[in-house]
């Protein structure tokens, strides 16, 4: 994103006159208490209500995603804070796209959120790690820094920016576990998003009959997570507090697209998303049938089932065949059914039955997703079931925003 160009700028959860409550000692601005078991429709039930801006920041190896919560009534603010409120909305909702790359997720917005005693809506905004020098830059040109003595930030960035937020614009990062605010935030948005956050296929490879259903994560424990971002991490979680990394891989989405870029010369995740969906991975894969002349029946390899990832392309004559669609394709599955097949390894090492797949790899992918469905009810015979997340890959940035209320108030 060239922030330079933009003339709505992301805004820092900062403004001059907004220091007054928290500057130089350490802590945020934000005046929340610690939060306690709220309501079911408040995620924490505060007789101080806290000072705003509300952000969470998640810097992950390809994108960084930020979140804010607005308050929905400005008039209820003294005149500062409405003035501060009032040059953030303008900034930050006056448009969606900032520079080239930077995006808000208009369509995940949650309304009618309630956080400590306030009333308001969470917005979704995303950019490439790539450029966070040219966000550190924008920040300096427009004089933000110097306005906050932090910002709460997640993910491997968090520990990687730090000292450039610091020497380049005297922020200090608050640094939370990635994998801690991933779960802090799937719990808040099944819990709170009002509508369905959960839902999962019938009928995954039938193109007439496939249906996405919402699927009551209520009572979800014990299940799997799958977090799809640059590489995967897979966890196993028994209750809000209680949970395990059981395993990970580095052939995650961070591959998907490197190898397409490399195979295809496509240069974006939407292009290479756009490339699969018009590709036939049979082209590239070799199958069992390739091999056996049909099923494997012994040990139940139907003729269909991949027996070699790119098998075909060990073939001067297929490789010249081979299209930047197949390629493309063959790519995405391939490192789709790689992740399956740990996940469900791990599903029944844990004795677990419902497997969460969550991060951007997912996004605008229902090629993998449906990938994932399948497998994971075909190679378990019906006992595992593969449940989606409409925030796919906010739910560190949001579970980081619920750790500013913790941190304000312990500071
Ligand atoms: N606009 C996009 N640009 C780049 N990658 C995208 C985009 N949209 C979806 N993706 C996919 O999402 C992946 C990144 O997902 P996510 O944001 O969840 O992970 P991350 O936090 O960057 O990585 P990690 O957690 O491993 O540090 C990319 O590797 C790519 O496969
Ligand atoms: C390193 C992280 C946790 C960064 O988010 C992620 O990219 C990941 O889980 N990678 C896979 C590492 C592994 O092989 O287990």
């Amino acid at each position: 994103m060239d922030y330079r160009s933009i003339k709505n700028s992301i805004p820092l959860p900062l403004a001059e006159e907004s220091m007054s409550q928290g500057a130089g000692d350490g802590r945020l601005l934000n005046g929340a208490d610690k939060p306690r078991n709220g309501s079911p429709d408040s995620f924490c039930d505060l007789q101080e209500k806290p000072t705003l801006p509300l952000f969470g920041m998640d810097i992950g190896g390809t994108l960084t995603k930020f979140v804010y919560f607005e308050p929905e009534n400005f008039d209820e603010f003294d005149v500062e804070e409405r003035r501060i409120l009032q040059i953030i909305h303008r900034y930050l909702l006056g448009d969606t796209a900032y520079g080239k790359t930077g995006i808000r997720d208009v369509h995940l917005e949650m309304g009618d959120q309630k956080i400590c005693g306030r009333t308001g809506k969470i917005h979704f905004i995303r950019f490439p790690t790539s450029q966070m020098s040219a966000f550190i830059d924008l920040v300096k040109t427009k004089k933000f820094s110097g306005l906050a003595s932090g910002i709460c930030a997640t993910g491997g960035g968090a520990y990687k920016f730090a000292g450039v937020f610091e020497k380049e614009i005297q922020l200090q990062l608050h640094k939370y576990d990635e994998l801690e605010c991933l779960l802090k935030g799937i719990h808040y948005s099944d819990r709170y998003n009002h509508r369905s956050e959960c839902y999962y296929f019938s009928n995954p490879l039938d193109s007439e009959n496939c249906e996405k259903k919402p699927f009551d994560f209520r009572n979800p424990y014990p299940y799997l997570v799958v977090n799809i971002g640059s590489g995967v991490s897979i966890l196993s979680v028994r209750s809000k507090t209680d949970y395990t990394r059981v395993s990970g891989t580095s052939l995650g989405g961070g591959t998907f697209l490197g190898l397409c870029c490399l195979l295809t010369g496509c240069d974006t995740f939407e292009e290479a998303i756009q490339l699969a969906s018009s590709g036939d991975s049979k082209h590239i894969d070799k199958l069992v049938k390739d091999i056996y002349g049909g099923d494997y029946s012994k040990f139940g390899l139907t003729g269909d089932t991949v027996a070699c990832s790119f098998g075909h392309m060990m073939s001067k004559e297929r490789r010249e065949l081979a299209s930047k669609e197949d390629l493309a394709r063959a790519t995405l599955v391939t490192i789709t059914n790689n992740i399956g097949s740990i996940a469900r390894m791990c599903a029944k090492t844990e004795k677990i039955e419902h497997v969460v797949f969550v991060g951007n790899f997912l996004r605008e992918n229902q090629i993998s997703m449906k990938l994932l469905a399948y497998a994971m009810d075909y190679w378990s015979n019906g006992c595992l079931k593969a449940l989606f997340l409409e925030h796919e890959g906010y739910f560190g940035a949001l579970g980081c925003l619920l750790e500013y209320l913790h941190l304000n108030h312990q500071g």
